[in-house]
């Protein structure tokens, strides 16, 4: 006869698991299980097993079919997830987008609906930056029972965030662009110990870099001030903030590849599954990560900035604004529901303030969320693909924009497929935000340097 694997789980502190085999035709599976765990945890009082979802195996049960994981306790009740809802192979939940005016491509429409056929989703949320991406959507909150790493994608952590700089800005943009030097190289000060404090190990050289895409460090002056901001009295009109987006650098490329190598394209990681909490402790790193990042960047262009003999401008502390990931899962406590963002900024907990940047070459907004919608957009998103914004592209585009920041970017396919005309256009996103009760514009912010990358960076 076969055998299975088990994971016991104890129901006290999750984070303690064992794996124990458990012969297939064993008719004392819960005494099996009690003595195994009673070893593991080294605790004699564990006397209750319980089925995922709360189900108590009693003395005389059969573990049903298909079980992986069970959790044992002391006699308290069962603390572990909730039981999955039925497998649906009938209604898929409706599509909802959340636009009025924005520009939403048929495609990406199309891509939502494929979402939501997929078994195990609840809810599927277009927002109006909503756009096609290779498989799935860009912009969009999916919930379901459990997670589907692609859904999230690869640049897990990635997210936006703001910083103030100082009460105003002296110098010119092309002054400003020229002191920004050295962001694309390794950060020669104290990397461990910078990831210390998020929790991180290691001594990763990228770390501090914007790399490349669409990420971007972006010098903004504070254009008006839409709505006053209690928690930040610093930020009035004329202030010289920063907009820093980039993710995990590589990381959650690995992860998602770690995930889809097993052979499924869009594996599914059940809730309650060992492989979920895997996935979820690595996904976790990867956005601390992205967030240690951020801080990193703004850190070095304040240093960039305001240099010891600069006595002109006095270097203020770095002041954080605000700081989203748009790439991530999280456990919605009311429904235990598992809410995969990709591209879409979460709103809760309120008040939210949220980045929402337009492009290199248009405002950005400071939003607050309603706390109506746990979703928002993430910036203007993209109207046109990439590939077609070299269509026509006799030129490089000039350096200086329309609203008068400077670009500093040294790459020409950057430069093309990065335009403002690449996006859609993010005051008709933030209006439609305002219209549907989402959020509120507070700040608008306008480019002054937007930094993507220097020569022969060669950013990922
Ligand atoms: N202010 C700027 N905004 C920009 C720039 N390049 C892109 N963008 C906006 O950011 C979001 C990020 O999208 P993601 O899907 O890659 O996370 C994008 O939708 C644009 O609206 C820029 O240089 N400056
Ligand atoms: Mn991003």
């Amino acid at each position: 006869m076969g055998s299975r694997a088990l994971t016991l789980t104890l129901n006290a502190n999750h984070s303690k698991k064992s794996t124990i085999i458990v012969p297939l035709d064993a008719d004392d599976v819960h005494a099996r299980i009690l003595r195994e765990a009673r070893n593991k945890f080294r605790s004699k009082a564990l006397s209750r097993v319980y089925l995922l979802g709360g189900i108590e195996l009693n003395v005389e049960d059969d573990l049903p079919f298909g079980t992986t994981q069970v959790w044992v306790s002391k006699g308290e009740d069962y603390t572990g997830p909730p039981a999955p809802g039925p497998s649906r192979l009938d209604a898929a939940p409706a599509v909802r987008v959340m636009a009025r005016q924005s520009y939403i491509d048929a495609l990406a429409v199309k891509q939502l609906e494929a979402v939501a056929a997929l078994p195990d989703i609840r809810e599927v949320v277009g927002m109006p930056d909503l756009h096609p991406g290779s498989r799935f959507p860009i912009g969009c909150a999916i919930a379901a029972d459990g997670v589907y790493p692609a859904l999230v994608g690869s640049d897990i952590g990635c997210g936006i965030a703001l910083y103030f700089l100082a009460a105003r800005r002296k110098a010119t943009p092309a002054r400003l662009a020229a002191r920004l030097v050295g962001l694309d190289a390794p950060w020669t000060g104290d990397r461990r110990a910078w990831l210390a404090r998020y929790d991180l190990e290691g001594d990763d050289e990228d770390l501090g870099t914007v790399g490349a895409g669409n990420h971007f460090a972006e010098l903004c002056d504070v254009e008006a001030v839409l709505h006053p901001v209690p928690a930040h009295p610093l930020l009035n009109d004329g202030a010289l903030c920063l907009l820093v987006h980039s993710g995990s650098r590589g990381r959650g490329a690995a992860i998602l590849a770690e995930q889809t190598s097993k052979g499924a394209s869009n594996p599914y990681l059940s809730p309650g599954s060992p492989e979920l909490d895997a996935y979820l402790a690595k996904h976790d790193a990867a956005v601390r990560w992205g967030r240690a990042n951020r801080d990193l960047i703004a850190h070095r262009v304040r240093a960039c900035l305001f240099s010891d003999d600069d006595q002109e401008e006095q270097a203020p502390d770095l002041q954080k604004l605000a700081d989203v990931s748009h790439n991530a899962v999280e456990r919605r406590a009311s429904d235990n529901l598992y809410v995969h963002r990709k591209g879409a900024a979460p709103s809760l907990p309120s008040p939210a303030l949220i980045p929402c940047p337009g492009s290199r070459g248009t405002f950005s907004y400071l939003l607050a969320a309603t706390g109506t919608s746990p979703s928002l957009a993430h910036g203007a998103g993209r109207r046109h693909p990439r590939a077609n914004m070299h269509e026509g592209a006799s030129s490089v585009p000039t350096r200086t924009t329309a609203l008068g920041s400077e670009v500093v970017c040294e790459d020409r396919v950057l430069m093309l497929e990065e335009r403002p005309e690449a996006y859609k256009d993010i005051e008709t996103v933030v209006r439609d935000m305002e219209e549907l009760g989402m959020a509120r514009a507070m700040v608008k912010l306008r480019p002054v340097v937007s930094y993507k990358i220097r020569e022969g960076a060669g950013a990922k």
